[in-house]
């Protein structure tokens, strides 16, 4: 599939995101940045990712997650835990960096910060009722089919 995206910062040209390999699911974004950003333990702070997509279709939308390596290691998630692109959002695609470790964490410019997957979306109507079918699970949750 295509997507439309404008360039934003003229450090993108060359590091628009790619699939690293034939079957990656996330695209890898980077933090424009004009010079390095120490985030201290429980920081956080928005970073620009120098583009914007148009996705246009509202049977799609797009993730913002971290970086397995960056959340592991070093405690680099995001402040919103996960970020949602709309379909119409026409602006910069911003991540929410938090260092929700005890050690302060400096990104350097246009370092790999997070991650974007494309996700397809079915918008929901809803349809008001008095009573559901019965299903095998019911009003049960948090726990009700047991440990084992
Ligand atoms: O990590 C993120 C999350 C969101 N956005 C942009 C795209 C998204 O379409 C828009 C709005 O996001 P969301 O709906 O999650 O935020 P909101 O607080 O509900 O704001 P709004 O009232 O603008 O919808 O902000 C980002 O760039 N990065
Ligand atoms: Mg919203």
């Amino acid at each position: 599939m295509q997507i439309d995206v404008k360039i934003l910062d003229p450090r993108m040209n060359d590091n628009l995101p790619a699939y690293a390999t034939p079957g990656s699911a996330g695209l890898d974004l980077r933090a424009c940045l004009d010079a390095p950003l120490t985030l201290e333990p429980n920081a956080w702070q928005l970073v620009p990712t120098g583009m914007a997509i148009y996705l246009e279709d509202p049977g799609f939308a797009a993730l913002i997650l971290p970086r397995s390596g960056l959340g592991h290691k070093h405690g680099i998630v995001l402040g919103n835990l996960v970020g949602l692109i709309d379909s119409d959002y026409q602006g910069q695609l911003m991540v929410s960096a938090w260092n929700r470790s005890s050690t302060a964490f400096t990104i350097e410019p246009m370092e790999r910060i997070a991650q974007l997957v494309v996700v397809p979306v079915v918008q929901a109507q809803f349809k008001v009722v008095q009573e559901f079918p019965a299903s095998q699970r019911g009003e049960g949750g948090y726990g009700s089919t047991g440990k084992a």
